[in-house]
């Protein structure tokens, strides 16, 4: 298990061309100035693509503009700076080169973008219910290929239930390089915004899906994981998978956190039924305790 990022495998560095074009007088993160949101024009269904699973209808967006060229630079001076790939990037079995776990502390203006109150209304309005960044471990997370790579990312359901996916490169001239998701019935679907700064929603913890080789130039893409607002809507996040490349100790301080608050919140309300009423529901009560029963044995599993 690595511990922190100071154990994770040494990977082939980043050209220095790549790093240096990056570097920019950096601004703070402003909605007004940064976010050029425009609703996507399709919104697909769980039904639509044949699959009874999930929290919500939404499946996944067509691509929809989201943040300016501007904030993309500034996105990408954070992560393409010596400071955060010396220590944050990554690889995984199923992807090659990635960066994550920067955020807030490297990233301020990337922070502070998925946490602004548009964003997080645009992101909701698609998903069909309230979200709220997964963990602040998660959110900066990109995927990194150059010409010579293969798939970014193969096939996998993520960690939470939505995804927002970002695309950080100009892809005019690009060849592949399209998230694709696998259907019900197994067809293939692919979705790709042409522009920098286009985003995509995806329920991805209940859709199968990988990113595809792509050639001519380079594929950056962010992945912000989302969980839904509410601690009455099942929660089924898994963080043992992200061992090994994400900081360990923020994961599952992270995780213990959100996941103790949410249930804070539900015996809170239970309580406050329980002194109202005067009758007692036996059944009622011993369905609840389950859920949290299960809840609990969830989060002991995830910790182990
Ligand atoms: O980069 C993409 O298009 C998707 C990557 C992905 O699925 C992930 O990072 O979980
Ligand atoms: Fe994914």
């Amino acid at each position: 298990m690595a511990a922190d990022p100071s154990q994770y495998k040494k990977l082939k560095p980043l050209p220095k061309s790549l790093i240096e074009s990056a570097q920019i007088e950096r601004v703070p993160f402003n909605a007004e100035k940064h976010i050029c949101f425009e609703p996507p024009k399709t919104i697909y269904t769980m039904e639509d693509i044949g699959i009874d699973a999930g929290i919500s209808n939404t499946a996944i967006s067509s691509p929809f503009p989201l943040f300016t060229p501007d904030a993309v630079r500034q996105i990408r001076a954070e992560i393409l700076s010596e400071q955060v790939l010396s220590k944050y990037q990554c690889s995984s079995d199923k992807a090659s080169n990635m960066v994550r776990g920067h955020c807030p502390e490297h990233a301020p203006f990337t922070h502070n973008a998925w946490n602004s109150p548009a964003v997080l209304s645009a992101i909701s309005k698609i998903a069909g219910m309230d979200l709220v960044p997964a963990m602040n471990v998660e959110t900066g997370h990109v995927n990194i290929s150059l010409d010579e790579t293969g798939d970014a990312f193969d096939w996998h359901v993520d960690s939470y239930a939505f995804v927002c996916i970002t695309m950080l490169s100009d892809c005019t001239g690009m060849e592949g390089g399209e998230t694709a998701i696998r259907t019900g019935t197994s067809e293939v679907l692919k979705f790709r915004g042409p522009d920098m700064g286009t985003a995509v929603v995806m329920q991805g913890r209940y859709i199968e899906h990988k990113a595809l080789a792509m050639s001519g130039g380079e594929r950056i893409s962010m992945v912000t994981a989302f969980r839904a607002r509410s601690p009455f809507i099942p929660d089924e996040t898994v963080i043992k998978d992200l061992i090994g490349f994400t900081p360990v100790d923020m994961l599952y301080a992270q995780y213990a956190e959100y996941r103790l608050e949410n249930m804070e919140e539900r015996l809170r309300r239970r309580l406050e039924v329980l002194r109202e009423r005067r009758e007692f529901d036996v059944q009622d009560m011993r369905r609840f305790l389950l859920g949290e029963r299960a809840y609990l044995d969830d989060m002991l599993e995830q910790l182990s």
